[in-house]
């Protein structure tokens, strides 16, 4: 009773309304809607069904997720208050650790709090510096990849490609140790393995988050902790080879390229502490750049003209491609900032909200007014449909037109978050800009045509840990005769 009248005193004081309530066909467990996200899942237009949600109840509303209390918003308001100021209140531990924690072990994507901060300071100043020294190892890699590209006009699907050159890039920066996929046969061991009990593990983390409270019983399977294992003495050798070089003082260090393990082991030599640490950047990282670039593609692909004009700008200017050319080209940077607004590879997110409070919009009839959020209310935020919002953006919101970055106020102030925002604003955003618009720079270069050689025009998802596009990036290059 007193906590009622608590709640209905901190609704009147701040003006509360309820925000709409999905209409549910199951209102006990919210079936209906959980099946038919399952469904537009599976049909790869899961970003139209929540527009459509969005469409039909505003741009904050309330579900039912098996009992338990969902908000959806595409607010860019309540996704600022989410992200930055309420961030304290809205944590990610308790609806990550216990899927994860068997095979991650505790770091910086799952855990909140003390555990979390440490990671975030011990990484800060490793990606400040990444952003910097990776172009270098970047450059073989791109040649190769290069090489791999047809140059009569023959069609290449390129986002195999890409994921293949940064799971090399991405294992090189991580462990110190890459898999070499791009080029069959230079891997020094066995990557095919590695890479199939990592694709194991994450299945099994899958199955934890669909069992809940069950995830224990998953822990049975051995196949699964098979995988795990094989995962983990990957790293653990790794770590061995960085502690070794560490306590050598060896010179070879310096040929090495710059590597976050090697970062990390001058801070600690706990290996168990440092397996958690890497596995942890590993999978947020996995494949994200290989599809933010490859979307770039797949955009300007369907749309010439923007290649047009990025040759123009980057042909005008012949200089090595490196941090500071790269910062010098506008239009590349518009192209990269617009196909990331449209084609967020990871496009919304979910939080629990850990205390009862109050998010600024999604009440009363135009969803104006505050809402109060109750703790242990789980809030998915659509960043991608935020993305798309016209009050935001303009009636062409929708369409892929760089020239909008060329005036900063025609950027909403909180409407653009592909690399998120606030204290867990993701350490490589600036780094993974950088490589995206080396490999555009070096790509625009090198051919003088794209053409899209996809019959589907739209962009069909296939969600794995990020959302790919499920036809990939089928293209073809020409070069000047
Ligand atoms: C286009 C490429 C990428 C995009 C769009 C992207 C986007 C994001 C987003 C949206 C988050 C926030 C997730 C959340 O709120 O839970 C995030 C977190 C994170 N990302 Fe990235 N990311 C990319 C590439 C990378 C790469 C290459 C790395 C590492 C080498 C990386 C490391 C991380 C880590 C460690 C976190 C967790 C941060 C934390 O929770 O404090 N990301 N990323």
């Amino acid at each position: 009773f007193f906590q009622q009248r608590a709640y209905e005193n901190t609704i009147l004081k701040h003006g509360c309304s309820p925000p709409p309530q999905y209409q549910h066909k199951d209102p006990i467990l919210g079936i209906d809607l959980f099946l038919s996200t399952v469904r537009s899942i599976s049909a790869g237009n899961s970003f139209i069904h929540s527009q459509s949600l969005f469409g039909k109840y505003g741009k904050t509303f309330e579900t039912n997720s098996f009992g338990k209390r969902v908000l959806l918003t595409m607010d860019s308001e309540n996704i600022h208050a989410i992200l930055v100021t309420l961030q304290r209140k809205f944590l990610v531990e308790e609806l990550r650790i216990r899927a994860t924690e068997n095979f991650l072990g505790r770091g910086v994507f799952n855990t909140d709090g003390p555990s979390w901060e440490h990671s975030r300071a011990l990484l800060r100043p490793i990606f400040a510096r990444a952003q910097i020294s990776n172009l270098g190892h970047l450059e073989a890699r791109v040649d190769a990849l290069i090489g791999l590209i047809p140059r009569d006009g023959s069609t290449v699907d390129l986002l195999p490609l890409l994921k293949r050159l940064f799971l090399d890039t991405s294992t090189e920066f991580i462990f110190g140790e890459s898999v070499n996929t791009l080029v069959p046969g230079t891997s020094s061991f066995d990557a095919q393995n590695f890479l199939g009990a990592f694709d194991t593990a994450l299945k099994g983390i899958g199955i934890r988050i669909v069992l809940g409270r069950l995830a224990f019983l998953q822990g049975i399977d051995t196949h699964w902790k098979k995988a795990c294992q094989v995962v983990h003495s990957f790293i653990d050798r790794n770590i061995d080879v960085a502690i070794q070089r560490r306590n050598r003082n060896s010179q070879d260090s310096t040929k090495r390229s710059f590597v976050l393990l090697d970062e990390l082991v001058k801070e600690t030599q706990d290996r168990l502490y440092l397996r958690s640490q890497l596995l942890n950047i590993f999978l947020p990282a996995r494949d994200s750049t290989a599809i933010g670039i490859a979307n770039v593609f797949f955009l300007i692909a369907r749309h010439p003209l923007v290649w047009d004009k990025l040759r123009a700008e980057v042909l005008n200017n012949d200089a090595p491609v490196n941090f500071e050319t790269l910062k010098s080209m506008k239009y590349v940077r518009h192209v990269v900032n617009e196909s990331l607004r449209l084609i967020a590879p990871s496009g919304r997110n979910l939080r629990l909200a850990t205390e009862d409070c109050i998010l600024p919009h999604g009440g009363g009839a135009d969803g104006s007014q505050p809402i109060f959020v109750q703790k242990g209310t789980e809030v998915m935020f659509v960043f991608r449909s935020m993305h798309y919002d016209e009050d935001l953006w303009g009636e062409d919101a929708d369409d892929f037109r760089p020239e909008r970055w060329e005036r900063s106020d025609s950027i909403p102030q909180h409407g653009y978050v592909p690399f998120s925002a606030g204290g867990r604003v993701c350490p490589a955003q600036q780094m993974v800009l950088t490589e995206c618009a080396y490999i555009l720079v070096r790509l625009v270069r090198e051919f003088e045509k794209i053409e899209n050689r996809d019959p589907e025009e739209s962009f069909i998802e296939q969600h794995k840990l990020q959302m790919e596009s499920r036809n990939g990036v089928k293209v073809a290059f020409t070069v000047a005769t």
